[in-house]
């Protein structure tokens, strides 16, 4: 590694999230291991219960709320836009590389994602485009589907519609309910998460006019797959 590389600044990254955390908590764990590629600056929250912030505050972050509460009036769409500036407001001021969505569910304004386009990145709990939106398993389950799974995408104002970067599959077994098909899907989102957001901070991972390029090379449209037999459950 060159002088300037170890004595860079390290990327910086500010993660926003909704609940348990998980995928924020694979992340962390990838930084203390080194393997993240730069340091989560802040963790941001539109619940203010939300046991992500717990998580961060165990590992030394700054974890902040942002209550839509305070910004609810009457017209959906403002209220949506005025939400956004003040979550805008209080990301730059951590100044970040990359922003990380970890089951944060709210819907972004088009002034948001216009103002991280490149740098702003989700991940989805199913194989993309298929099952977009909420409620991914319940859905997958009642239609029957034999092969679900995760997508790390960056998000545009189209609602999970994104460019894909990483996909990882998991069977649907015929005993499976929405607990034990989630849970299936979930420790793989703590491999492709983890994994997509060094490749980014590493330079590796960037999103061309034409979609995202991994060293330099297009990705195929629906990113780069990852099947069953690559990520098995006594690899976890
Ligand atoms: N403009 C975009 N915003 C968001 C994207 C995106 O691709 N483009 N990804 C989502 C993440 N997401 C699924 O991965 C998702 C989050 C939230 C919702 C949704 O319907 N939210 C409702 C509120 C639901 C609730 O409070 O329980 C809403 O915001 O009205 C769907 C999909 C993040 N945002
Ligand atoms: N639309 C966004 C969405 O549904 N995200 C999903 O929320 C779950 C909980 O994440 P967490 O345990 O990291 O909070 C995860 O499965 C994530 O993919």
């Amino acid at each position: 590694m060159s002088f300037e590389a170890e004595t860079a600044d390290p990327r910086r990254v500010v993660v926003l999230i909704s609940g348990s955390g998980s995928n924020l908590q694979a992340l962390l764990d990838a930084q203390e291991h080194d393997e993240l590629g730069g340091d989560i600056i802040a963790v941001i929250s539109n619940k203010a219960d939300a046991y992500g912030l717990e998580r961060a505050r165990e590992a030394g972050v700054i974890a902040e709320v942002v209550d839509p509460a305070r910004f609810r009036h009457f017209h959906d769409e403002r209220d949506r836009d005025l939400y956004d500036a003040e979550l805008i407001r209080i990301i730059d001021h951590h100044q970040p590389d990359l922003v990380v969505l970890a089951g944060f569910m709210r819907i972004l304004s088009k002034a948001f994602v216009l103002r991280y386009h490149g740098r702003l990145l989700n991940i989805h709990p199913s194989l993309l485009p298929e099952y977009r939106g909420l409620h991914t398993h319940q859905r997958a389950l009642e239609e029957g589907a034999t092969l679900h799974g995760a997508s790390v995408h960056f998000v545009t104002e189209e609602l999970d519609g994104g460019p894909i970067v990483v996909q990882a599959a998991v069977p649907v077994e015929a005993d499976d309910d929405e607990s034990t098909l989630a849970e299936r899907v979930l420790t793989r989102e703590h491999l492709i998460y983890p994994m997509t957001v060094r490749w980014f901070l590493d330079g590796r991972l960037q999103l061309a006019d034409k979609g995202p390029t991994l060293d330099g090379h297009p990705l195929p449209a629906s990113g780069l797959r990852l099947a069953p037999e690559d990520v098995s459950d006594e690899d976890l």
